[in-house]
């Protein structure tokens, strides 16, 4: 079982939701990072939130969409901006998410790029379930307009250095237990992490409950960092609504204690994650050892024989 071998110190950034002005969204972050930087000297990993340098829209993505291309600041600017701090700060940056476009099919995902210390990526993830809901009275989003779908479950491996392994995905990720449970069960994470952006419908109903089940479930710190809330009645260049955030950026851990949040507002929020609650946790309660596979299987056999 691989649990956090040493303390780890994180903070996570609930940035003001994204301007028009993708230079000025790069630049929101970097001033937040070196405040963090100034605020929480002993932080080692930064987490920002999804889409944290472009509106956060269907119809948007493309324009702001770049390629994963290292060292390029004029095709690529946020990923070369990500690097640049990750190395400046020194820190292992957990890179929110961007609209990415594949240039050899022209397709646009929703990806979270990880640098190390060294300003290296080291790990992507792109959003494996894409938001596609309506909810009468709610809110109606179809994220599969204009989006594609990743194909792999991400976990990234920094246990030599911050301690941290863990489970990465995109927000809407976070309402399937399996990529989770393979994480955390199968490839031993002791972390979850999801750069997201829920809103005030879903937000209210499920933010907190899918962050404690998931922490809960996997015996692990979970940790969801959303930007803040943008202010009411805001339209964009299509004179559609802005998409509001929920806010409440947090970390839980594998008891299911909050152990900080934010509000609305944008706001830093710094917090030490310990293996030793890991181990205890799995230890009083050992469900890691507990499980009936047997019975499982035939669960599922069973379901497909009545599909
Ligand atoms: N950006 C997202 O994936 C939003 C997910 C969401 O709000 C939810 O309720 O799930």
């Amino acid at each position: 079982m691989n649990v956090l071998k040493k303390k780890v110190n994180i903070s996570l950034i609930q940035l003001a939701g994204s301007t028009p002005d993708k230079f000025a969204n790069l630049a929101r972050a970097e001033s937040l990072i070196a405040k963090t930087m100034k605020e929480y000297p002993a932080t080692e990993v930064i987490v920002l939130p999804e889409c944290f340098n472009s509106p956060y829209s269907v119809k948007l993505f493309k324009k702001y969409a770049e390629p994963i291309i290292l060292d390029d600041a004029e095709n690529a600017p946020s990923v070369s901006k990500l690097s640049e701090l990750a190395l400046k700060h020194k820190i292992l940056l957990i890179g929110g998410s961007i609209p990415e476009i594949e240039e050899s099919t022209g397709k646009i995902y929703n990806t979270s790029l990880v640098f190390d210390p060294k300003g290296n990526l080291v790990g992507k993830h792109r959003k494996l379930h894409l938001f596609d809901v309506d909810i009468p009275n709610g809110i109606t989003f179809k994220e599969s307009i204009t989006l594609s779908p990743g194909n792999k479950v991400t976990t990234i491996d920094d246990s030599e250095n911050s301690g941290l392994k863990f489970g990465l995905g995109i927000c809407y990720d976070m309402r399937f237990p399996e990529p989770a449970m393979y994480s955390s069960r199968i490839e031993n994470a002791n972390t979850l992490i999801y750069p997201s952006a829920f809103n005030t419908v879903t937000g209210p109903l499920h933010w907190h409950l899918l962050a404690k089940v998931r922490a809960m479930d996997n015996q692990v710190y979970t940790i969801l960092c959303s930007p803040a809330r943008a202010a009411e009645g805001l339209v964009d260049e299509f004179g559609d609504p802005v998409y509001r955030a929920y806010g409440h950026s947090l970390i839980v851990n594998p008891k299911g204690d909050v152990l900080v949040e934010a509000g609305e507002n944008e706001e830093i929020l710094n917090c030490e994650l310990d293996g030793d609650v890991i181990n205890a946790v799995r230890q009083a309660i050992p469900i890691g050892f507990q499980r009936r596979f047997d019975v499982y299987e035939q669960v599922k056999l069973k379901e497909e024989k009545e599909k």
